[in-house]
């Protein structure tokens, strides 16, 4: 049960499993929830970060200190709802300012049941996080946390909850039934994407492109992507471990085999290294933000790129290697550590990248990867 916190100074405490404590306010809805906690170094695009569907399940803090500036509007939300569950915020705009600002940021997470917390050293609880890795967090705020709080029993109910690491999440997003975003201009190509918690973002990027984009539930099987007769088959971002994606899996294989054009992002590259043999593993605290620098091997060149994930393939960055589907490459990797962020196979016309060049929110570095898309669906033509 949630209720408005607006005008109160409502308590709220936020709980780490490892014990740590913070206190703030309320912010949002009142109540309690549970999650991954992560940070996100974005300092813009709140908006876009919420309704991430692969943020399902996380309660995500925000390294910038002031939150809600820009309020919030209709026309930037990834997908049709906000999914984090819950929100960590040092410095909440009192008074929203944009132009394009319809309602509070406030407001808008009272108004879809997100129970959030402000007043939090957010510095320190990603330092924590940055030294302890992601781990589970609850926040608890009302009546039941305004006095002296029973910490224990509010850590049992953290330890309790559920972790990211096996978790199965991509149907609890993804539409249930299939739909077409038509291509801007003249038609081009079809795309059949896989939705595993797609962003509204991804296929309009294709649809600028001529594509016209078969967005598909993730239980999909290959029959039904054949049977919107793709030029280019797309596997989207998407929540949870994919180490549990058996289904898409064992779908891409299928479209491997019959060679393809084929694109993913995301939980997408995370897929194609499974389908490809290599592992996946949790990294100790992820990469979430806009900001964060990527080398394009196959070209040298260096991006500035937005990322969102806490897992990664597990692949050689220093050979070529061979698998069931030809030779692959790591054609992607991350200066800050040198993570796997995208594949591409030297035999056939598949590759993916593990961060966001949809961009939404983030800089445009990395378009280029849709026009790559496009460039292999149209050799394939010719
Ligand atoms: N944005 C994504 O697709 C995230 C993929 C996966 N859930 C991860 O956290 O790594």
């Amino acid at each position: 049960m949630t209720t408005s916190t607006r005008g109160a100074k409502t308590p709220a405490v936020l709980v780490l499993e490892d014990g740590r404590i913070f206190r703030g306010r309320a912010y949002g809805a009142v109540g309690e929830t549970f999650g991954e906690a992560v940070f996100s170094t974005g300092m813009t695009g709140y908006q876009e970060t919420l309704t991430d569907p692969s943020y399902h399940r996380q309660v995500v803090v925000m390294t910038a200190p002031h939150v809600g500036n820009t309020g919030v509007n209709d026309e930037d939300p990834e997908s049709g709802q906000i999914w984090v569950a819950g929100y960590v915020v040092r410095d909440p705009a009192r008074v929203p300012s944009n132009w394009r600002s319809q309602r509070s940021l406030d407001d808008e997470l009272v108004q879809q049941g997100v129970v959030g917390i402000s007043g939090v050293d957010t510095r320190a609880l990603t330092r924590h996080l940055r030294e302890r890795g992601a781990m589970r967090v609850g926040i608890f705020s009302g009546e039941a946390v305004a006095g002296s709080i029973d910490e224990a029993s509010l850590l049992a109910k953290v330890q309790d909850a559920p972790q990211m690491k096996g978790a199965n999440l991509s149907a609890e997003v993804a539409t249930k039934e299939a739909y077409v975003v038509p291509a801007i201009g003249t038609k081009k190509f079809t795309v059949a994407a896989v939705d595993l918690g797609i962003k509204g973002m991804t296929p309009h990027r294709m649809a600028e492109r001529g594509i016209e984009v078969h967005v598909l539930p993730a239980t999909a099987t290959v029959e039904d992507i054949y049977a919107v007769n793709p030029d280019g088959v797309f596997f989207s971002n998407g929540p949870g471990d994919p180490a549990t994606a058996d289904h898409p899996v064992s779908v891409m294989q299928g479209v491997l085999e019959r060679k393809t054009p084929l694109f993913g992002i995301c939980f997408g590259n995370q897929i194609l290294g499974r389908s490809l043999g290599f592992g996946t593993f949790k990294l100790k605290y992820g990469h979430r933000g806009i900001n964060q620098p990527v080398q394009d091997r196959t070209t040298g060149k260096v991006e500035v790129t937005a990322h969102n994930h806490g897992f990664a393939v597990d692949a050689p960055l220093d050979k070529v290697s061979e698998t069931p589907y030809g030779r692959a490459e790591v054609s992607h990797v991350c200066l800050n550590d040198q993570v796997v962020e995208g594949l591409r196979l030297l035999d056939q016309p598949a590759f993916s990248v593990q961060y966001h060049p949809e961009a939404a929110a983030g800089p445009h570095d990395a378009a280029y990867l849709f026009d790559r898309f496009v460039t292999l669906m149209e050799a394939e033509r010719a």
